[in-house]
């Protein structure tokens, strides 16, 4: 017998997801499944799929799957649609906590915006004269001359499968400096494999490069889907008290038969 099941598609600058309330724990977690949802031609279309769920320590707890059908690590743009999506149920009026795979995150909505804390970041490593560093999912940071004119797809991907990231995979950033606390960042993500319109942790990632070492505690990140604000505390060499902002919101919804 077939169920159906109540699904939200939510952006956030473009990044965009299928959210489904599965308190109940009734949705399947069947990689093809979560895959043919996220198909922008044979179903919902969607950079990801996010379950809500119910965590004794938090509001709620994220569970996010790549468009590939996979489980992975944080998406930080998700989190920022899910902490709307749980505002939207009612499961708190300002400020939040919830679990993710990296641990838990607070947040505060107001007016649409989300506000998400993400995981401290120790180290930045260097690659050549790119960065690699881990804001809850990996990611390879690169600054660019032109960004608009840049070949993201062809570069992400070639960088994304060398031998050195093949195995586990990496986000690859391309980052322009528009001025000294401001870039435009776009990004290869592992999972989706292709461009997409955001990525948070990406933008986070690539305002920590731009921050290391100068007295900058806020960087304005534009990127395809709109613009996101990061703010950080700097350590040394490492980062604290950071911060991704901007907006999320709910497309449409609708029902599904599983
Ligand atoms: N879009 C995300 C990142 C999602 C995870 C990524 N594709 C991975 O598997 O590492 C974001 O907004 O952070």
């Amino acid at each position: 017998m077939q169920n159906t099941v109540q699904f939200y598609k939510y952006q956030g600058t473009g990044n965009d997801f299928v959210i489904i309330d599965n308190r109940d724990l009734q949705f399947p977690k069947n990689s093809e499944r979560i895959k043919h949802l996220c198909d922008r031609r044979f179903g919902i279309g969607g950079d990801g799929l996010i379950l809500l769920e119910n965590d004794p320590q938090a509001d709620f707890k994220m569970v996010y799957y790549n468009a590939d059908g996979n489980e992975s690590t944080m998406c930080g743009n998700g989190g920022r649609c899910l902490v709307a999506f749980a505002h939207f149920l009612d499961l708190f009026e300002e400020k939040t906590t919830f679990i993710a795979v990296d641990g838990l995150h607070e947040a505060a909505i107001s007016n649409g915006n989300v506000k998400l804390k993400m995981i401290d970041v120790d180290e930045i490593k260097k690659d050549g004269d790119s960065s690699v560093l881990n804001t809850g999912s990996p990611h390879f940071v690169q600054f660019v001359n032109s960004v608009p004119d840049f070949p993201v797809f062809t570069k992400g991907h070639e960088i994304r499968n060398s031998p050195a990231y093949c195995a586990e995979g990496i986000n690859v950033n391309f980052v322009e400096k528009l001025s000294d606390s401001s870039i435009f960042v776009r990004t290869y993500e592992r999972g989706v494999e292709d461009e997409t319109y955001s990525c948070g942790t990406g933008a986070t990632a690539s305002a920590l490069v731009l921050m290391q070492d100068k007295d900058i505690r806020s960087v304005n990140v534009k990127v395809l889907g709109g613009n996101l604000k990061i703010y950080a505390e700097q350590h040394g060499s490492s980062f604290t008290d950071i911060w991704l902002e901007g907006p999320a919101v709910q497309v449409f919804s609708g029902k599904i038969s599983i």
